[in-house]
């Protein structure tokens, strides 16, 4: 396998400032030097360029940045796409989660159609018509599945990205009103915490890889580190308790692995700010090595 990792120094989808320095602590913590211990060839190709800055007056309160993220997730739909084509498997940085519009339109332009595993305390299923905050990292999946505004829906300029029948939702544990009507009118399949409590993640992560990839040419997986409880990763910016456990988040990560269904992932939210010690990039970095083959034995 052959990795190229890059980073997307974005916060323009979230109310806290800092995911942005999540790429740096995550290459801090370790993340190349690990891949390579693992055998895999990797290349940080490193952050993309935005060639826009945040505008603390927002134009639309109901969307908020969005220019900026438009501008960020074509930037990155365009790195990634190349990356696929060239033959490498994308590792995306985040960033806040409003840039997975971008890295799985990228993907998605160059294969036939993929897959799509969520994992998140959040759905990130709203539009700007449910949405309480106008925070467009509560927005990314809906977009990538072709619901609302334009400008986020036709990123990489193609719609929907992914069918609802292949994205699996896995996790959540806090969805706002309008969200959960749209998401149960929705054809995605919806794990929340309360699935995992009863059925257990092995059971899971059993069914999750099964629908999303069923006839496709690959899955992404965009993981947002805020479905861990925030004991476990307290550095994120809208933290929900009673969140998967260390060992269940590694069992998921490690079966998608030994699927071998992955071919891009995004790993977002990690926010330097608000962590202790950099526990929470430590984390990433250990939780992106047991999705691409890191085993105890
Ligand atoms: N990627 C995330 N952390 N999303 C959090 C979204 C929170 C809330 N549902 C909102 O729309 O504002
Ligand atoms: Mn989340
Ligand atoms: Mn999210």
């Amino acid at each position: 396998m052959k990795v190229k990792v890059l980073g997307v120094p974005s916060d323009f989808g979230a109310n806290r400032r800092g995911v942005d320095m999540g790429p740096s602590a995550i290459r801090y913590a370790g993340l190349i030097d690990k891949l390579k211990e693992l055998k895999i060839k990797v290349e940080d190709i490193s952050d993309i360029n935005i060639p826009i800055t945040r505008s603390d007056i927002s134009k639309c309160q109901k969307l908020k940045c969005l220019d900026e993220i438009v501008v960020s997730c074509e930037a990155l739909s365009n790195t990634v796409s190349e990356v696929v084509s060239d033959g490498y498997f994308p590792i995306v940085l985040g960033g806040d989660h409003s840039i997975a519009i971008g890295s799985v339109a990228g993907v998605s332009r160059v294969k036939e159609s993929i897959g799509l595993i969520w994992i998140d305390a959040h759905g990130d299923f709203n539009t700007q018509k449910t949405s309480n905050s106008g925070n467009i990292h509560g927005m990314p999946l809906s977009a990538i599945v072709g619901k609302g505004v334009d400008e986020l829906v036709n990123c990489g300029g193609f719609s929907p990205k992914v069918k609802e029948e292949n994205t699996v939702l896995v996790g959540v544990r806090d969805l706002d009103e309008g969200e959960k009507r749209l998401l149960k009118e929705s054809k995605l399949t919806i794990f929340t915490m309360d699935d995992i409590d009863r059925k257990g993640m092995y059971q899971i992560m059993k069914e999750a890889i099964r629908i999303s990839s069923k006839d496709v040419e690959g899955v992404h997986l965009s993981f947002d580190i805020d479905v861990l409880d925030p004991l476990e990763a307290p550095g994120v910016g809208t933290p929900v308790k009673g969140g998967i456990s260390y060992r269940e988040a590694h069992l998921a990560l490690e079966m998608l692995s030994e699927n071998e269904i992955l071919t891009s992932l995004d790993l977002v939210e990690v926010n330097p700010i608000l962590d202790q010690y950099n526990k929470t990039a430590e984390l990433a970095v250990e939780l992106i090595l047991s999705a691409l083959g890191k085993r105890i034995l």
